[in-house]
């Protein structure tokens, strides 16, 4: 959707008129003139004398997710949908192992349909997913790049039934497009389309209880072989996967509890949300006070705890070089309709009315995650890139003209 808007044009009436596709759209407002197209990014309409105006479209929003396989990027993605007011689901009439979800608002692409190589082509060149050479970023660059210019694209589909490629899918341009996988801010031209990016870290321990959940109780995986396959997965994933922390926006990182003594279950844990300063239409939650360092035990009368109990922390910090502000949760709770006292305490969570977290959290409490950290900061971002899409959409439908002679 373009929604143009031009400044300062004159002498205004009905017979006004403009050579444009998008012309029954037209619309007036004092000495203001608005359009409102679908089409690609920049669109020339002739004014009925000499003037051209040049405007911009409001365009995709593009928003990258980088995690490990089974690290959480699809009930993140449920989340977020969820928060703009749909539920996501395959393209209708499609492949049925398509990897792509699309609701009114997303549209979430999974980058592993970029992987060059099949699966009996990966094991002949004994290369992991992981690699770069398994992967097309020329690929991944040129059809992200349409899609944020309102372009639809043919995008390969990789099938994780089969292992094989199968043929294109036609994607639409919507207004936010998720690239979630592997690789999103591995290649510097795909990571510089990115309006925000996000980064899942979790620990080696957690991703391990995890794996175990999963493919050992849904999967019917041997213990023997989920070490296998992170042991073998790791060097790729230190070299190609870990590194994209850097450039993330926020990065969730999931850790053991501290709050139980050398606690190796893995079902209490330390989430942190780490929070980039300084970033366009961003701004980092914080507890009580923006900036200062606060650590604060909620539980009591207004927080009901069992053992371990619950933690937070909030502070200003660096990370790789970067100023950061970091929320902390250890722990888990026992009651979610409780977690309003918690959301109270937190500002610049981009709710759009009292208690919208915890309503968020209280319609999920059935996901991974929703009684700890992992949910609370999934949530919060998922509000936060709510925000974000609002405020860049209203910057650009908003943006002056430029007006030229033709
Ligand atoms: N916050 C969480 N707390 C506990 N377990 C979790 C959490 N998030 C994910 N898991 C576990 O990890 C599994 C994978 O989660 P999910 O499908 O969201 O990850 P994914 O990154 O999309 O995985 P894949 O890339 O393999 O499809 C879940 O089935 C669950 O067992
Ligand atoms: O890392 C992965 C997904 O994020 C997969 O391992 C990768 O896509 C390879 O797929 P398959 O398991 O079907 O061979």
């Amino acid at each position: 959707m373009a929604v143009c808007t031009a400044y300062n044009v004159k002498s205004l009436n009905s017979s006004y008129s403009v050579s444009t596709p998008a012309k029954s759209h037209l619309g007036f407002h004092q000495n203001q003139v608005f359009f409102y197209s679908s089409g690609s990014k920049k669109t020339n309409y002739r004014r009925s004398g000499s003037s051209v105006i040049t405007c911009a479209d409001s365009g995709t929003i593009v928003i990258g997710l980088a995690a490990d396989s089974g690290c959480g990027k699809s009930t993140f993605m449920r989340r977020l949908t969820s928060v703009f007011g749909g539920a996501a689901e395959p393209p209708r009439g499609g492949n049925p192992d398509s990897n792509t979800l699309i609701s009114d608002t997303t549209t979430v692409i999974c980058l592993d349909d970029y992987h060059s190589l099949d699966r009996t082509g990966r094991k002949e060149k004994g290369v992991t997913a992981l690699d770069p050479k398994a992967n097309d970023f020329d690929l991944m660059y040129e059809q992200v790049k349409a899609i944020k210019e309102g372009i639809a694209v043919q995008k390969p589909i990789y099938n994780h039934v089969s292992g094989l490629l199968d043929p294109p899918e036609l994607i639409k341009p919507p207004k936010i497009l998720v690239i979630e996988g592997l690789h999103p801010m591995y290649d510097e031209r795909v990571r510089d389309l990115l309006d925000f990016s996000i980064y899942l870290d979790i620990s080696n321990e957690v991703k391990f209880a995890w794996k175990i959940q999963r493919d050992m109780a849904e999967r019917g995986h041997s213990l023997e072989s989920i070490k296998a396959s992170i042991e073998a997965r790791k060097p790729d994933f230190d070299a190609y996967i870990d590194p994209q922390k850097q450039y993330a926006d926020a990065v969730i990182e999931v850790l053991p509890t501290q709050l139980i003594p050398d606690d190796n279950e893995g079902k209490v844990l330390r989430v942190k949300l780490i929070m980039k300063e300084g970033v366009e239409f961003f701004s980092p939650v914080y507890l009580f006070d923006e900036g200062s360092t606060i650590s604060w035990i909620p539980c009591g009368r207004k927080l009901t705890c069992s053992y371990p109990g619950i933690k937070f922390a909030y502070g200003p910090d660096s990370y790789f070089g970067n100023e950061v502000s970091v929320l902390e949760m250890d722990g888990q709770f026992d009651r979610l309709d409780e977690l309003i006292y918690v959301e109270s305490h937190l500002s610049n969570i981009s709710t759009k009315f009292y208690g919208e977290v915890t309503q968020q959290m209280l319609k999920h409490s059935d996901f991974p995650g929703s009684n700890n950290g992992t949910g609370l900061f999934q949530t919060i971002v998922g509000l936060k890139i709510r925000d974000l899409y609002e405020q860049l959409t209203a910057t650009k439908a908003g943006a002056p003209l430029q007006a030229t002679k033709a």
